[in-house]
């Protein structure tokens, strides 16, 4: 039986790991009662006792957790953006070439952001296959569901804080998953990334505008969407379909871990976008922390995962 400490369990994140979670006989998950769940004593002594600690918490209480941990054996998947860039964690994302096997033994795993989870998998195989140069500008334009914004941002939506049907945000363009997309693209510029949230509970559409004359070689769609189904072939999670579609809807994969590319655009043209749907507690978030822990721990990869 592995134990799973999850510290921030009754946040948004946490709530949807605990459901994936429910029902493994493999796993024994432990919480910390309402009056003790912010309790740094209670937090230090869950946090050790388990064999994996999920965080779930805003970025500088993940910071305090990982600092909680003084033995060398629990293992750390952390869904906060703290340590996403830094050195010794593994960035948590299998799909990409050569992270599971570096997932299945890492002691510290960041789970990538929910919009990098898009945009990565747009665009890294591209650039590891040279369709993309390493400088190319890019753009990025998503938008998300408000449970993107946690508690907080479900409460402004639900609780008459906002009648808002969409919004714009991060205008300054310093919005903290702009490192993530950029390092792990293998990008020498950070990608403009214009996000936005919509008045829906959950679901994600992640685009990226291209356009093709602008690349060497100026490759065709098929090109483009040729390396992504190689990039993800056999993937149970991440599946590329076809690109001649009409519209996409936010709420495609809501309620799921996929994470759906297309290669949309018009050759004769030559735009093309780039258009990733996922649910950002879904693939997002706590989708994709179970699937590290899956792997961390060495049993299916999809186990309790929706797919
Ligand atoms: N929501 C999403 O779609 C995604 C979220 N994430 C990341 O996951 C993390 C959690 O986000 P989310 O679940 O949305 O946030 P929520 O605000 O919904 O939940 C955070 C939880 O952490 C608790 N908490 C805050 N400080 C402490 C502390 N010092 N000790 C113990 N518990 C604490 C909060 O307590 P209280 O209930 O009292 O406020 C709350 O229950 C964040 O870093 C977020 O950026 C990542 C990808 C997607
Ligand atoms: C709609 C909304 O506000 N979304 C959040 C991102 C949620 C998320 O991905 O959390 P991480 O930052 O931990 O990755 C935002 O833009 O800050």
């Amino acid at each position: 039986m592995t134990s799973v400490f999850i510290d921030g369990a009754v946040g948004t994140t946490g709530l949807e790991i605990r459901e994936r979670l429910a029902g493994r006989d493999d796993i024994s998950i432990a919480l910390l009662a309402e009056g003790r769940r912010k309790d740094p004593a209670a937090r230090r002594e869950a946090l050790n006792d388990a064999d994996f600690v999920i965080l779930c918490l805003p970025d500088d209480a993940a910071r305090e957790a990982v600092a909680l941990i003084d033995n060398p054996r629990t293992r750390v998947i952390d869904a906060s953006s703290a340590h996403r860039v830094a050195a010794g964690w593994t960035y948590g994302f299998p799909e990409l070439p050569g992270q599971a096997e570096l997932v299945a033994t890492a002691m510290r795993v960041a789970n990538p952001g929910c919009y990098p989870t898009g945009f990565l998998a747009l665009v890294a195989p591209l650039v590891a296959a040279k369709l993309l140069p390493a400088d190319l500008p890019l753009s990025v334009n998503a938008t998300s569901g408000y449970s993107g914004g946690g508690k907080a941002m479900i409460a402004e939506f639900e609780a008459g804080g906002t009648t808002t049907a969409f919004r714009a945000y991060a205008l300054g363009l310093a919005h903290k998953h702009i490192a993530e997309m950029t390092q792990h693209a293998g990008l020498v510029h950070a990608p403009i990334f214009a996000p936005a949230v919509a008045n829906a509970y959950r679901g994600m559409v992640v685009e990226v505008p291209l356009h093709l004359h602008a690349l060497p070689g100026r490759p065709s769609l098929a090109a483009i969407e040729d390396v992504l189904r190689a990039a993800f072939d056999g993937s149970t999670l991440v599946s590329v379909a076809a690109g001649d579609i009409g519209a996409i809807d936010i709420e495609e994969n809501a309620g799921t871990d996929r994470l759906t590319l297309r290669v949309c655009g018009n050759d004769a043209v030559g735009h093309a976008r780039l258009v990733a749907t996922l649910d950002n507690l879904g693939k997002g978030a706590g989708g994709a922390a179970v699937q590290n822990l899956n792997i961390m721990a060495g049993v299916d990869p999809v186990a309790g995962l929706v797919f």
